[in-house]
This record gives C-alpha cells, sequence and structure tokens, in this order.
C-alpha cells in the first residue's frame, strides 16, 4: 500500500434520519486513527471535514429521496477532493457519516479506475432506488447510484455514469436485504457473501474467495467502502441501524489483515459511526483498531 494517506471526514447525516452520525469523523478522530496509521509510519494528512448542508424540509413524492439537493451537493464536494487525492497518488481514508458518502468517494475514485473493485462490508445490500427503498433515505441507495441506478442527480456526480460494474462487486456480511436489492443482486449477478456464508465457511475462506475474485475479474484498483453496522451490534453499537447476528470484532480483524496481505486496496472509507448511540465511543474505537490491521499492524 501507498505510503501517504490522505484523511477526508465526512460529517453527513441526511441520508438517513437519525441524529449523530455527522459525528462519527470527530469520533474517530478522537479515538486516535492519526497517532495510530502514524504508528506505522504513514505519513498522514488529516484534510478537515468537507462541509454539509442542512436538513431539508420537504422530500418530493416522485423522486422519494430525503435531502437530494444537500447530499448531492456534499457528494459532488467530496468526489472533487478524492479525486485530488487519487491524482496526487495518496492513499484516500474517508471517515463518514452516514453511507451516501460513497456516491461522492466512489465518484471521485472511479475516474481513476476504468475495473475498479468494491468491497461492500455492511450488514445492507444499499442497492436501493426512489422506486425500491422503503425509507427514501440515500445512504440506502449508494451501492446502486454506482452501478448507474436511480435518480439521475445522484447517478450524474462527478459528470459521468457507470462507476463500477456490478460483476466487480463483493458484498460481505449481508443479512438485510429489501425486495428491490435481491431483485438487483440476482438481475446483475452481483457476489454477496451473507452471514450464512460466513458462518458455514468462515471468514477467513470468504476473504480468500473475495480477493481470488476480484482478482480474476482483473481490477485495477479495489476500493473497501466499511459499514459499521455490517459488524454485529455487541461489537459496533453506535449505529443507526443496527441488524443482530453481524460479523464479529475477530473476524473483522481477519478480513482487515487479509486485505492487507492481499494488497490490493487503494481506498476505503468507514461509515455510519454515529457517537450519540454509541457506548463510550467503543465504535469509533473498533474502527481505529480495524483501520490498523488493513493498514499493516501485527502483534510480533
Ligand atoms: N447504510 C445503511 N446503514 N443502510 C441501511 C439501509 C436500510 C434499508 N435497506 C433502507 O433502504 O432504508
Ligand atoms: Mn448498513
Ligand atoms: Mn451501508
Amino acid at each position: 500500500m501507498k505510503k501517504n494517506i490522505s484523511i477526508i471526514g465526512v460529517p453527513m447525516d441526511l441520508g438517513q434520519t437519525r441524529r449523530g452520525v455527522d459525528m462519527g469523523p470527530s469520533a474517530i478522530r478522537y479515538a486516535g486513527v492519526v497517532e495510530r496509521l502514524e504508528d506505522l509510519n504513514y505519513n498522514i494528512e488529516d484534510l478537515g471535514d468537507i462541509e454539509i448542508g442542512s436538513r431539508e424540509k420537504d422530500t418530493s413524492p416522485e423522486s422519494n429521496l430525503k435531502n437530494l439537493k444537500a447530499v448531492a451537493e456534499a457528494s459532488e464536494t467530496l468526489a472533487t477532493k478524492v479525486d485530488k487525492v487519487v491524482r496526487n497518488g495518496d492513499f484516500p481514508l474517508v471517515l463518514g457519516g452516514d453511507h451516501s458518502i460513497a456516491i461522492g468517494t466512489i465518484a471521485g475514485l472511479a475516474k481513476h479506475y476504468s475495473n475498479m473493485g468494491v468491497i461492500w462490508y455492511d450488514a445492507h445490500g444499499d442497492l436501493n432506488t426512489g422506486e425500491t427503498s422503503p425509507s427514501g433515505n440515500i445512504h440506502g441507495m449508494p451501492l446502486a447510484v454506482s452501478l448507474g441506478l436511480g435518480n439521475p442527480v445522484l447517478t450524474s456526480i462527478g459528470g459521468y455514469q457507470n462507476k463500477i460494474k456490478p460483476e466487480n462487486i463483493v458484498i460481505i456480511g449481508a443479512r438485510s436485504l429489501d425486495d428491490g436489492e435481491k431483485e438487483v443482486i440476482k438481475e446483475k449477478g452481483i457476489k454477496v457473501f451473507t452471514m450464512h456464508e460466513i458462518d458455514r465457511m468462515g471468514m477467513a475462506t470468504v476473504m480468500e474467495e473475495a480477493i481470488s475474485y476480484l482478482k480474476e475479474k482483473g481490477t485495477d484498483g479495489v476500493h473497501l467502502s466499511l459499514d459499521l453496522d455490517g459488524l454485529d451490534p455487541h461489537d459496533a453499537p453506535g449505529v443507526g441501524t443496527p441488524v443482530l447476528g453481524g460479523i464479529s470484532y475477530r473476524e473483522s480483524h481477519l478480513a482487515m489483515e487479509m486485505l492487507e496481505e492481499a494488497n490490493i486496496l487503494t481506498s476505503a472509507e468507514f461509515v455510519e459511526v454515529n457517537p450519540i448511540l454509541d457506548e463510550r465511543n467503543k465504535t469509533a474505537t473498533v474502527a481505529v483498531a480495524l483501520m490498523g490491521s488493513l493498514f499493516g499492524e501485527k502483534l510480533l
């Protein structure tokens, strides 16, 4: 992995309705992300937080997308920042914020990769559109948007469509999918390791398969989008949409270590840390510990 990491904070909470996830970047910084990665001999540049607009009173019934304008604006800003980091040859590490920020992250990244892989570590598929979403919350849509599905205001962020290919996506940890999302997965042939596969095969085999799958696709970059609700709520309680029966802390460390060994990642984001719902900053601390493993921390 590259030796320069640029951190971008995205205090976004407009992609869902629970307050507090806008404080995620602060909580992760407070949990010591910069020091942790500096100890691993990286040069860290913290670019600070991007600006987020305010909550919108009304949602247009046609679009069924809450805070569409503000989310779209922040996504453009983030895409520009991420683009710049990659152009500088640095590793972008994006701190959320709710998962809607992945729209901007991926829009900024995919300009540089014609065949980018994405690992979506999450309890959810985030494959809804305005039509299929049960909530109208954009944090349930970023993977669909990155595939070019959904409202053009979102799919055109960064000035181009279809950022990633369905066959280059691997979802890990899924255990809550809406009907419309299941259809997209089947129709597009998206690779999913649900909790069933993780239980059955073990995380080591799941990660081996995920990594060789992405290598076989000839990916020219791999982005990790890690939603903390992919972990079990016992290990990561500070999230807005917790789902029981998730990936353990240990399994997650193993997954990060295997990604580091495989040396395939070109960017990462950690999202959905909500300090208001958390227990003594546990979830942010878990996020930083996982980043430690992802960037090469070893006990001996
Ligand atoms: N990034 C997340 N936590 N997404 C949760 C999405 C929940 C649900 N599928 C929805 O569309 O509203
Ligand atoms: Mn999720
Ligand atoms: Mn998510």
